[in-house]
């Protein structure tokens, strides 16, 4: 069982480093993101809560979250190899829930990997992505705040990880194979 935290800055990589990810290793994928983004889609009750803090750069509410999370996570079933965790946790408290959600059902985080990418980068393929992907959140006054709110509340998550000795630091620049190359090393690493 290796669940993996895949972690980083808006822009960072990680949706496209876990497309590789579960290719290669055959592990579920949970992307906070995609799954308020499908619940916003198909007009839920959920959907429409979420979309205010959406369109505004703001987190969803902790709890909201995680419940979330539990129900997506427990739909992989019993038998997976473990899941990549993609956007979340966002907070520490999040961190905790996430830790003691797993506890429960007797698993683990195995692995915290850090894209870790320039802001100036950052910035210059998110505004790449709003022109193909749609996305409403993809907008340089939004980025910004998305910006703002990882600094703030997102990036303490790696000392919090460090101190749980499951922190891992990737170089975020370079080609989508290079990084990918990095991020095998850690895996590979890992004990069964
Ligand atoms: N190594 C890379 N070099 C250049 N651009 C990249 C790289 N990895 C991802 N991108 C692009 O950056 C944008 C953000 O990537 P994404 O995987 O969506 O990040 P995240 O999920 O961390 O927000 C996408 O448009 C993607 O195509
Ligand atoms: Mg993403």
């Amino acid at each position: 069982m290796k669940n993996i935290v895949i972690f980083g800055a808006p822009g960072a990589g990680k949706g496209t480093q876990s497309d590789k990810m579960i290719e290669k290793y055959g592990l579920g994928h949970i992307s906070t993101g995609d799954v308020l983004r499908s619940e916003i889609k198909n007009g839920t009750e959920l959907g429409k809560i979420a979309k205010g803090f959406i369109d505004n750069g703001q987190l969803i509410p902790d709890e909201l979250m995680i419940d979330i999370l539990a129900n997506v996570y427990d739909s992989f079933g019993k038998e997976h190899k473990g899941v990549i965790f993609d956007g979340f946790p966002r907070t520490i408290p999040q961190a905790e829930a996430l830790k003691k959600m797993l506890a429960e059902r007797g698993h683990v985080v195995a692995a915290m990997i850090e894209l870790a990418v320039p802001e100036k980068e950052l910035m210059s393929r998110l505004i790449n992505r709003g022109k193909i992907s749609g996305r409403s959140d993809d907008n340089a006054e939004t980025i910004q705040k998305r910006l703002n709110v990882y600094h703030e509340q997102t990036s303490p998550l790696i000392d919090w990880y460090s101190k749980e000795g499951i922190h891992h630091h990737v170089e975020g620049l370079g080609t989508v194979d290079e990084i990918f190359s990095r991020i095998e090393s850690v895996i590979d690493a890992l004990e069964d």
